[in-house]
């Protein structure tokens, strides 16, 4: 049975506020780890919802750009599709028209995953850039400052599709997955890593993904139909970063304990 997490459900009126909330949480992620530790380590997602919030990062008008320690960030993908960067498609090339191409954050800080590669070929050597990123020894597992999470309305999460073989994955921290439903494979870090993180945080917008938060966190526990049910941090918090449209089937309160 999953371990029981509490979850602060943040419910904003507009998708912009929840995408400022987004990045407030990211700037404050970062200077808390590098005033810590000396340095952060963030793994984002891509899609389309966090287009706002990198953009927001890098506005010159808004307070993160000249606030974030940029260079002591170390920058991670949660998963990334199987495309050359250059690719619409590519959750890198969307992350740098928003943000890398605006930031000085240094070209080493920025950890791509290789979607040009085979596959197995690209998960094997980004679990071998995290290895060495994080100085990870033996069986030891990097453990991210902030995750930056979304859902389909699948309910999956990073590319841990329903009913893929993914989800079965424990041990690596990095898979290559290959998602029938949408006759492609993916990169994706595992749902055990994923848990590992300090802060993890699902940034999720619209009405249309309500049902499936709804499912995903008051149905029962159904994994494999609905994997972001796997994600239950260690710390045992977790942040719903949501707009009126998305909370509107869940319970009201600030506040969901899953047992
Ligand atoms: O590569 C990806 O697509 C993401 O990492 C994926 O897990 C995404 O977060 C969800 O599919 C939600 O996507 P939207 O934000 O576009 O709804």
């Amino acid at each position: 049975m999953p371990r029981p997490v509490t979850i602060t459900n943040r419910v904003f009126p507009t998708s912009s506020e929840v995408a400022f909330a987004a990045a407030e949480l990211f700037a404050s992620t970062v200077a808390a780890a590098v005033e810590e530790r000396g340095l952060a380590r963030v793994a984002i997602s891509g899609g389309s919802t966090p287009k706002v919030v990198f953009a927001l990062l890098a506005d010159p008008a808004q307070p993160f750009l000249a606030s974030i320690p940029w260079a002591k960030l170390q920058l991670f993908w949660v998963d990334e599709r199987c495309v050359a960067p250059t690719e619409p498609d590519s959750n890198y090339r969307m992350t740098n028209e928003q943000m890398l191409s605006k930031v000085p954050l240094p070209a080493e800080n920025i950890h791509r995953m290789e979607g040009e590669l085979d596959p197995e070929v690209a998960a094997a050597r980004y679990e071998s850039d995290i290895r060495n990123t994080f100085k990870l020894e033996g069986a030891e597992t990097p453990t991210f400052d902030l995750i930056l999470l979304g859902m389909g309305d699948d309910g999956h999460t990073a590319s841990l599709f329903p009913h893929t073989e993914g989800l079965d994955a424990i041990a690596p921290i990095v898979i290559a997955n290959h998602v029938p439903q949408k006759d492609t494979w993916r990169i994706s870090l595992t749902w055990p890593v994923i848990n590992q993180g300090r802060e993890v945080a699902f940034l999720i917008e619209g009405a249309a993904k309500a049902d499936v938060l709804h499912a995903v966190f008051t149905g029962p526990y159904q994994p494999e139909t609905y994997p972001s049910q796997l994600i239950r941090p260690a710390s045992g918090r977790l942040t719903l970063l949501l707009d009126a449209g998305a909370a509107s089937k869940l319970p009201a309160g600030d506040t969901i304990r899953l047992s």
